[in-house]
């Protein structure tokens, strides 16, 4: 069988075949007429002569005999165009005159030209005679070649020699003719045979080729059932196929940063699936290692690190392929945030979170690299989602959340947090804290109702559950700040927490606009700040994004505060207004969430 997918060739065919519809319909009408005069004449009692008469004279049979004579001379003279390259001629004509000739015009002398030249098919290899009557049944497949890359990679088989399409990109070129599959055996490429060539001679061949490329394939008696799939997922890892020497083919491979949202099209194959990173305007997608395989691959670079703590489940294969919504932690001690109107630094944070898997060093963590994610729009009647701040210490998270309140206490309120210590005159139980004894306060840890908690200068301190559910029930938005510890004990079905990331703006900025500001350390309360504060400050911002940068839903850069107040403002509409990309388990929650 003879294929084209020349694209290119659509709209020239749509011509002609209107014109031929047409003609057909045209004549088929005068057929009707023809029958429909006769059995009417016969009817009638009227002699030979006359109907002879009548029928000559007939005007359909007139334009009959005029078509049946435009066909003779067409044969006779095979008429040729008067010109194959109109237009050109309309665009010489148009510059001359000034003038745009209209888009319309210029599309359709184009496709006058296109048929004029009769360049519209594949001008195929003759079928050579000599083809024994057992060859394979084979299949010539044309693509014409565009700026697209191909869209398949191929193999070759070690022992044979023979070229085989190893896999074809989904919304490739390829895919989309649907004429080359995975499996098909490649004989020939443009006439040029190929067995026995190294697969980079055979790229070489078809990256040569001008216009059209023409395969000979033998193709897949039994095609795989293609798993095709519409998963969203987000990268808990970053991956560069540049620097992944397992790839089958580094272009074709997608890269991807932690927290990018990756569309995957097709799990077929157990360790290469095929995705798009969103948001995206392309057609083709690429390919990215499997969960289990990037896991492996992640297990492999952990295990070099000393430092680092890493719960590895034994038989990686034996994992479900899908993935599970579990979070990658690593273990990370750098400037613990405290959002009880206590600077960090002088906070000692002791939360933990409930976490299934815990390694040898108590470190929280539990293996993931994609976690799958849902298009979430919040309605009106939901309860808001939870808004938590993170941030390196003394990067402003607690101005902004203090600003953000005191500009619109209807809308935006902190949670309360409880404590041990005793209450100062001017306090009140359940305004600035919950006032309570340590008994309760253990109590409350045992129970996991704390998100986070720590300790300061031998009192306890935390961020209850309920708290930040009491403020969502009241129909308000809550704002809280948050240390790492606590981002799996918020991103959960309940409160939906939205994370946004402070971040500290380039030294140089972070100098200009900290020169009339003050920080509490842990030996002075309200100093103005130094270089080393904001040299501390940057290394901690390093180590948060490098350790939980997939979990930002938003990075606000801390420059100018009132810049960086109307930008939260507006993110926490979007987040509470707009759709986003959630944990799936959010919207459809398992026995775990
Ligand atoms: N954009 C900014 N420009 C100038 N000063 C700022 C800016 N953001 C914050 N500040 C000031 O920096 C100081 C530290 O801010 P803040 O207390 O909010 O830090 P933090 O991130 O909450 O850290 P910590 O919890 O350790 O106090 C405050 O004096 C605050 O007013």
């Amino acid at each position: 069988s003879v294929n084209s997918s020349a694209g290119a060739n659509v709209p020239i065919h749509h011509l002609c075949l209107t014109v031929a519809c047409m003609s057909v319909s045209g004549l088929r009408q005068i057929l009707t007429d023809v029958v429909e005069e006769v059995r009417r004449t016969l009817n009638q009692d009227i002699d030979g002569t006359e109907i002879l008469h009548s029928l000559l004279n007939a005007p359909w049979l007139q334009s009959l005999l005029k078509v049946y004579e435009c066909l003779q001379r067409y044969l006779r003279e095979s008429p040729a165009p008067v010109l194959d390259y109109t237009s050109d001629l309309s665009f010489q004509v148009s510059q001359q005159s000034s003038l745009n000739a209209p888009l319309l015009l210029d599309a359709l002398l184009s496709a006058h030209d296109t048929v004029a030249q009769k360049n519209y098919e594949p001008v195929l290899p003759p079928m050579s005679d000599d083809v024994p009557d057992e060859e394979e049944a084979t299949r010539i497949v044309c693509l014409v070649k565009n700026k697209q890359p191909l869209g398949a990679t191929i193999k070759r088989n070690e022992i044979t020699g023979e070229i085989f399409v190893a896999r074809v990109i989904h919304g490739g070129l390829a895919d989309r003719s649907g004429l080359l599959h995975a499996g098909d055996r490649i004989i020939e490429v443009n006439g040029f045979p190929v067995d026995g060539l190294e697969p980079e001679q055979v790229i070489q061949v078809v990256a040569r080729a001008q216009g059209t490329i023409i395969f000979k394939v033998v193709p897949i008696t039994d095609r795989p059932i293609h798993n095709h799939t519409m998963l969203y997922v987000r990268a808990m890892v970053d991956y560069n196929p540049q620097q992944d020497p397992t790839i089958p083919c580094t272009d074709a491979g997608v890269s991807f940063r932690k927290g990018d949202v990756l569309e995957i099209v097709d799990q077929t194959d157990a360790l290469w699936w095929q995705a798009k990173k969103l948001p995206s305007n392309v057609a083709c997608a690429g390919l990215i290692p499997s969960s289990n395989l990037l896991k492996r691959s992640q297990r492999d670079l952990l295990s070099y690190q000393p430092h680092t703590c890493i719960h590895i489940q034994e038989d990686l294969m034996a994992i479900d392929e899908k993935c599970v919504e579990d979070c990658f932690f690593v273990c990370f001690s750098a400037g613990f945030r405290h959002s009880l109107r206590l600077c960090r630094r002088r906070f000692h944070s002791i939360a933990q979170i409930s976490c299934p898997a815990k390694c040898s060093n108590n470190c929280n963590i539990a293996l993931n690299c994609y976690e799958e994610v849902v298009r979430y729009q919040r309605s009106s009647s939901d309860l808001y989602r939870l808004i938590a701040l993170l941030g390196p210490s003394g990067v402003g998270v607690n101005e902004l959340r203090r600003r953000l309140i005191e500009m619109d206490p209807d809308t935006f309120q902190g949670a309360v947090p409880y404590t041990t210590r005793a209450p100062k005159g001017y306090e009140e139980s359940g305004r600035e804290y919950h006032f309570t004894s340590r008994e309760v306060f253990d109590n409350m840890v045992y129970k996991s109702r704390f998100l986070e908690y720590g300790e300061y200068k031998g009192n306890l301190y935390g961020t209850s559950r309920e708290a930040v559910r009491d403020v969502l029930n009241s129909g308000k938005i809550c704002v809280i700040d948050i240390e790492p510890n606590a981002i799996q004990a918020v991103r959960t079905h309940d409160l939906r927490a939205y994370i946004i990331y402070v971040k500290p703006p380039p030294l140089e900025q972070l100098r200009e606009t900290r020169k009339d500001s003050y920080i509490t350390t842990d030996y002075y309360v309200n100093r103005p700040f130094k270089d080393e504060d904001f040299q501390e400050m940057e290394e901690a911002a390093r180590k948060l994004e490098s350790h939980y940068a997939q979990f930002f839903d938003c990075v606000i850069i801390n420059s100018e505060l009132q810049e960086s107040c109307d930008q939260l403002l507006d993110t926490i509409r979007k987040a509470q207004d707009e759709p986003q990309w959630v944990p799936s388990n959010w919207i459809r929650p398992t026995t775990d969430s």
